[in-house]
């Protein structure tokens, strides 16, 4: 792995402002026989890591891709609340709306399969800006200083196959956050990863959206990671069958919401 000790700060994580980000309500999906989603409630909030761990086939990715507006929910709403911005029902969206959303508000870091391997580390990284319009300087000098604050000073111009998995995956977090999304979404984003690079993994990640006061929604099989966020749900049969709070700040805030209708 590259030195992690000397990448180019973040910037400083604001207070928690325990603002709504995304809410659904009474999701359901089903694939044929299958109900993947049996009425799902939840919330996330601005600066908060919440993972999603339970048994395979619980319903995990399905609830991760629909909050992310990618699948949509047979019923139910999800609501995304942009900054300083009227929320918006992302279920009901059309697809081209849903898609300006993804490019605009949303990241993604799956455990593999986003990255172009016949582009370098610092094309992948410039390309969901120049996507957006920014002259290709622009958007490369931005991707650099993302891959700086990666630990990859040195390995822009590599394509993503002479990287190791955790070095990908660390481009593949920059890509997610070079466009300043206000949620990201991972499935399993260290799950082929040893213990350490995913440790190390998990370190940039959070540092890149918590520690600047945007969401994290992390998909896991790993205790570890999971214990890394703010706040755990178990899914079994396509239902959260438990939820922990790892944070009194998200216990409180949980509780306010609950108390208000809120959440
Ligand atoms: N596109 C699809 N077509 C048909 N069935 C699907 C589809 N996507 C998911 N399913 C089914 O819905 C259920 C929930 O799948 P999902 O991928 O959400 O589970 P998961 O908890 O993420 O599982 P894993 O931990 O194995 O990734 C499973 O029974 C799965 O087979």
């Amino acid at each position: 792995m590259q030195n992690l000790a000397a990448p180019a700060p973040l910037p400083t994580p604001p207070h928690r402002t325990h603002a709504t980000r995304i809410s659904a309500r009474a999701l359901t999906k089903a694939f044929g026989p299958t109900r993947a989603l049996a009425g799902v409630d939840v919330g996330v909030e601005a600066g908060e890591a919440l993972a999603i761990m339970g048994p395979s086939g619980s319903g995990k990715s399905t609830l991760l891709l629909t909050l992310a507006g990618i699948e949509r929910p047979d019923s139910g709403q999800v609501m995304y609340s942009p900054a300083g911005s009227a929320p918006v029902d992302v279920a009901a969206m059309p697809d081209r709306g849903r898609s300006e959303l993804r490019r605009t508000d949303f990241g993604f870091v799956f455990q593999q399969g986003l990255l172009i391997p016949e582009l370098t580390a610092i094309e992948n990284v410039a390309l969901p800006l120049m996507v957006l319009g920014i002259p290709r300087q622009a958007a490369e000098a931005e991707a650099a200083q993302w891959l700086g604050r990666m630990g990859l000073a040195g390995m822009e111009q590599r394509r993503i196959g002479e990287l190791s998995g955790g070095q990908a995956q660390r481009v593949a977090i920059a890509r997610a956050q070079v466009g300043g999304a206000s949620v990201t979404f991972a499935d399993e984003p260290t799950g082929a990863l040893d213990r350490k690079t995913s440790s190390e993994v998990m370190d940039v990640l959070l540092a890149s959206t918590v520690g600047r006061g945007a969401s994290l929604v992390v998909v896991t099989h790993d205790a570890t990671v999971a214990a890394r966020c703010d706040r755990t749900l178990t899914m079994e049969d396509g239902r959260i069958s438990h939820q922990f709070f790892r944070t009194q700040a998200a216990a409180a805030q949980a509780a306010a919401a609950q108390a208000g209708g809120t959440r």
